[in-house]
């Protein structure tokens, strides 16, 4: 019998910095949404682990003891002597800013918990990466801390995106070291049970602080934003994560898609996509 479990596209739609722990980490104040756009992880009982990776975005990949599946298996299985054939349908841009390895580690805990019938990690993942708390809840929420404070938000309004890659990783480290300030203000209250327009204009009042220093290290990221700007029907647009994965939002599908094709026709090397927000668990 084999298990499946969807890891969608992580997008933070807002992300303050506002300080800095002991260790180094980052504490965040980050509003995060998933779409439908994403991975696919597939489970079957096995005497020992393994894992393949397939798709269109494999390539560069660790297939390794490196890869967070893997990690997450390991993790999961403790000393117990589990077994199981993983395999990993690459679809998202690797070091993307769109939580593509986190998205695939809480995908693999979701999995293999209902393949081995045992509980989620205490720290739900945490150790894997400071995403993957998040990326396991695969539904709109405020994460603050360092990743681990995660605060569902049902009410959030639908939306319609484009997510748009310029094919440049950029390391997350090195963005947060490039930060001018790592005290600033977390975001403003949000808007009780708001219309899409007033959940957006709100949005638009919030920042993504790592967006400079990541411009500074990849310009390409500007060259996205310009040509998201330029899109018709463009409510917003911003810069997602550590980048450079960037998003833009639109009224409806219709209008996310067609301004998909004209920024595949700007650029045939970017990675473009569309789709809509939602629950993935
Ligand atoms: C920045 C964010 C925003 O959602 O997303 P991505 O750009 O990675 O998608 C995340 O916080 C990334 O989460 P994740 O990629 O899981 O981070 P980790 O593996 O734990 O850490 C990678 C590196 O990022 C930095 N880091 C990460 C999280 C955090 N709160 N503070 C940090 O300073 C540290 O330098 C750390 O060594
Ligand atoms: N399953 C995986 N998918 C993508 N990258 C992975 C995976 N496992 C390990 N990695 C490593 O994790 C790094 C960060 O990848 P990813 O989580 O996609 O980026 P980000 O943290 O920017 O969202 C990559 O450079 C890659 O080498």
């Amino acid at each position: 019998m084999a298990n499946r479990a969807f890891a969608p596209a992580k997008v933070n739609l807002a992300l303050h910095v506002t300080g800095q722990r002991q260790d180094g980490y980052h504490l965040l104040d980050s509003l995060v949404v998933f779409v439908g756009i994403g991975d696919r992880i597939t489970v079957s009982k096995a005497d020992d682990l393994s894992l393949t990776v397939t798709g269109p975005r494999a390539a560069g990949v660790p297939t390794g003891p490196e890869n967070l599946v893997l990690k997450a298996a390991t993790l999961l299985r403790g000393d117990q002597p589990l077994g199981a054939q993983i395999s990993l349908e690459k679809n998202l841009p690797a070091a993307a800013g769109i939580g593509g390895g986190s998205s695939d580690a809480a995908a693999t805990l979701r999995a293999l918990a209902a393949l081995w019938q045992c509980d989620l990690p205490n720290d739900n993942g945490l150790s894997l990466g400071a995403d993957v708390p998040v990326c396991l809840t695969a539904q709109s929420c405020r994460m603050e801390g360092i990743g681990e404070q995660i605060t569902p938000l049902p009410n959030l309004p639908t939306l319609h995106m484009v997510l748009v890659n310029p094919g440049v990783e950029v390391p997350t480290p090195v963005v947060f070291k490039g930060l001018a300030s790592k005290d600033n203000p977390a975001m403003e209250a949000l808007p009780q049970e708001p219309s899409t327009l007033g959940f957006i204009a709100w949005l638009g009042r919030q920042r993504n602080d790592l967006e400079p220093p990541a411009r500074a290290h990849a310009p390409e990221i500007t060259a996205v934003l310009d040509a998201m700007a330029a899109t018709d029907q463009v409510l917003l647009h911003r810069m997602s994560g550590s980048g450079a994965t960037c998003f833009a939002l639109y009224p409806s599908m219709e209008a996310a898609a067609a301004a998909a094709i004209v920024l595949k026709q700007t650029n045939t090397d970017w990675w473009v996509a569309s789709g809509q927000t939602g629950s993935f668990a």
